[in-house]
């Protein structure tokens, strides 16, 4: 019998999920202040981090900014001390646990505690997976994939002692379906997308901790210069171009102050996501090799190989 009431109670709360989804697609949701709010970005002197964190001084949040790259980090929170915020930088290695964890110490000595958390960096190895070395497809996974672990639990349990704090973060596509020589990035985001998804039912599991949203981003190619070269099949790169990263920036923030779990930019590729949960194997092929989705990143190496003359550049 509790089985029944059980089962009508979750197709109750399935339909209303649906609708809502549906009517906050339609209609423009209610988006929240992060007015006071401390948000963390990492990568911050980067072509997305800087954007979203100009786009969270705009909203009035205070900022704690990391990125390897010192020169990089001053210049973002240069911008945003021109919008009359407070940004707070820090140079950090994520591909270092040790370097995490001691900057995160730094961070709630200096300025306080974190409350929204945008985990933002990332990286990809650009080469061929045989003739790659060994540490650059390592760090994919340490920067990309690794880090998001020692930054939660670096962070989480302010954000439980309050019942308070938002985590964000930016997968791709390439953590819901992959294409040909990117082994280590779609590795590490299919990782990042599995951790955030746990960690997510994780908090939902648990009773209390309501106050704490999280959202996955997961953005198509993006003009930032990260996959210089990437594309798809000439005719249909009109159709699905790639995105300006201002845009990009913007459809994350309406996700992330609307509270909404999860966002594909753009739409539609929702439909390159269910097909490979829906269609068989040799279907995707087919369709992929139709796209150029099958060899969207030969050019891409080739030009990460000219702009950095087969050179690593050190974090
Ligand atoms: N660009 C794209 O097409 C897409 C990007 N994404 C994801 O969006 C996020 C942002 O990408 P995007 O802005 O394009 O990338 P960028 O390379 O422009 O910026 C990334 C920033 O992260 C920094 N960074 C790299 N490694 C480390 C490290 N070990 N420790 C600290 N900081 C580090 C970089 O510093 P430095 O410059 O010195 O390396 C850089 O400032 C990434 O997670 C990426 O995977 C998702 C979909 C598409
Ligand atoms: C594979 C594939 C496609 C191409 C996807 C590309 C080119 C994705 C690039 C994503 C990047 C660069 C993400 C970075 O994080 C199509 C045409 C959608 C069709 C379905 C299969």
């Amino acid at each position: 019998m509790i089985i029944i009431i059980d089962l009508i109670l979750m197709l109750i709360d399935l339909t209303y999920s649906i609708i809502s989804a549906i009517i906050r697609t339609l209609l423009r949701p209610r988006l929240k202040s992060v007015d006071g709010e401390l948000c963390l970005i990492t990568g911050a002197g980067g072509g997305l981090g800087r954007l979203f964190a100009l786009e969270f001084a705009k909203e009035g949040a205070e900022l704690v900014l990391w990125d390897c790259n010192t020169e990089a980090n001053e210049l973002t929170a240069k911008l945003v001390r021109e919008k009359g915020v407070k940004a707070h930088t820090y140079t950090v290695d994520l591909s270092r646990r040790d370097n995490i964890y001691q900057t995160a110490e730094l961070v709630r000595k200096e300025v306080g505690d974190v409350t929204m958390l945008v985990n933002n960096a990332g990286v990809v190895a650009g080469r061929r997976m045989l003739e790659c070395p060994d540490e650059l497809l390592e760090r994919t996974l340490l920067v990309n994939c690794h880090a998001l672990f020692w930054m939660t639990k670096a962070f989480l349990p302010h954000m439980k002692a309050r019942n308070h704090g938002h985590i964000v973060t930016v997968a791709s596509t390439l953590g819901l379906f992959s294409t040909a020589c990117v082994e280590d990035y779609c590795a590490s985001k299919f990782g990042a997308v599995g951790f955030h998804e746990s960690l997510t039912h994780s908090l939902l599991a648990e009773e209390g901790l309501d106050g704490i949203k999280t959202t996955l981003i997961c953005p198509y190619i993006v003009n930032t210069g990260m996959f210089a070269g990437c594309k798809i099949r000439e005719e249909l790169q009109g159709l699905i171009p790639p995105l300006d990263p201002l845009y990009c920036v913007q459809q994350s923030m309406n996700a992330i102050l609307s509270d909404q779990p999860m966002v594909c930019i753009p739409r539609v590729m929702y439909i390159a996501f269910l097909s490979r949960a829906l269609l068989p194997w040799d279907a995707n092929v087919a369709t992929y090799r139709f796209m150029g989705g099958d060899k969207c990143m030969y050019s891409f190496i080739k030009t990460k190989e000219q702009n950095t003359n087969g050179h690593v550049k050190p974090c």
